[in-house]
């Protein structure tokens, strides 16, 4: 069994826990439901950097970046830098994540914020609503067409952003539908882990211009961006670059301003 089969049949096992603990009627009373959510789409599509910084203790590729940063400085030091949106892992097992980072940011910052899961059920959705997030990931390579289409119909009628991640055409190929605001391609094969920014320059032209393009992974200097522009895209998701510093926020902060 690879990494993401892995990940995936855990996280069946633990939705289905979640859903005996806390029944979705219960998700929808959080005072975080009703709130007006943040469009990352438009926020993208307006600016001239594009980055959206995220927050990531571990991950199975890399083990360990950062235990030491607190979530809540993290946002608050991103929102300062000038990003335009917060990717929020909220996996424990694999990432050291939870949900309660996600409030904790949601607490700290009014940017636009991603939960960033293995989404298998619907129930997850109601959660990141629950928690405050405004933009949900749904990852090509472990749903099918029908799943895609249930899960980004259910989050728009959440007033969520949908990001779909590909990482290779069969995935986008399968994928493109309305109820999607952004298109992300993945640098990395979640299965092996190897990381290419040829990914995003190969699949750019395939991607139709109603979709903002969003670059994900092993993005880790200005050159880097500035390869991928050309290629249309307007989002670019940074991860351990920022979290592998002492200080996320103003190390996002200069590489914004190298930038402009
Ligand atoms: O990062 C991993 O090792 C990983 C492994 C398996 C599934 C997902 C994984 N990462 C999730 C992400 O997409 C990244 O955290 C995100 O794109 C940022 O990447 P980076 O800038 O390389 O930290």
């Amino acid at each position: 069994m690879n990494i993401l089969d892995k990940i995936v049949a855990d996280k069946r096992k633990e939705v289905d826990l979640r859903k005996s603990l806390i029944p979705m009627s219960q998700l929808e009373q959080s005072v975080l439901f009703d709130r007006q959510t943040f469009s990352l789409a438009n926020k993208l599509r307006n600016s001239q950097t594009g980055i959206i910084a995220e927050h990531k203790r571990r991950s199975p590729s890399k083990s360990v970046i950062n235990q030491n940063l607190n979530v809540f400085d993290v946002a608050k030091g991103y929102e300062d830098a000038g990003v335009c949106g917060m990717s929020v892992l909220t996996d424990g097992k694999y990432f050291g994540g939870s949900l309660d980072d996600l409030l904790t940011a949601r607490a700290s910052c009014n940017v636009p914020l991603l939960r960033k899961e293995f989404i298998i059920d619907e129930y997850q959705l109601l959660e990141a609503k629950a928690y405050g997030a405004d933009v949900i990931l749904l990852i090509a390579a472990i749903l099918t067409r029908n799943e895609i289409k249930q899960f980004s119909e259910f989050a728009k009628s959440l007033n969520l952003d949908v990001l779909l991640e590909v990482h290779n055409e069969e995935e986008l190929h399968k994928s493109i539908m309305p109820s999607l605001d952004m298109l992300g391609v993945n640098n990395r094969n979640l299965k092996t882990f190897d990381v290419s920014l040829e990914t995003s320059k190969r699949l750019s032209t395939l991607i139709p211009t109603d979709f903002v393009k969003v670059s994900e992974s092993g993005i880790s200097n200005i050159e880097a961006i500035k390869e991928l522009q050309p290629y249309g895209y307007q989002g670019f998701l940074i991860g351990e670059n920022f979290m592998k510093t002492d200080d996320a926020g103003e190390s996002a902060k200069q590489f914004i301003k190298s930038l402009l």
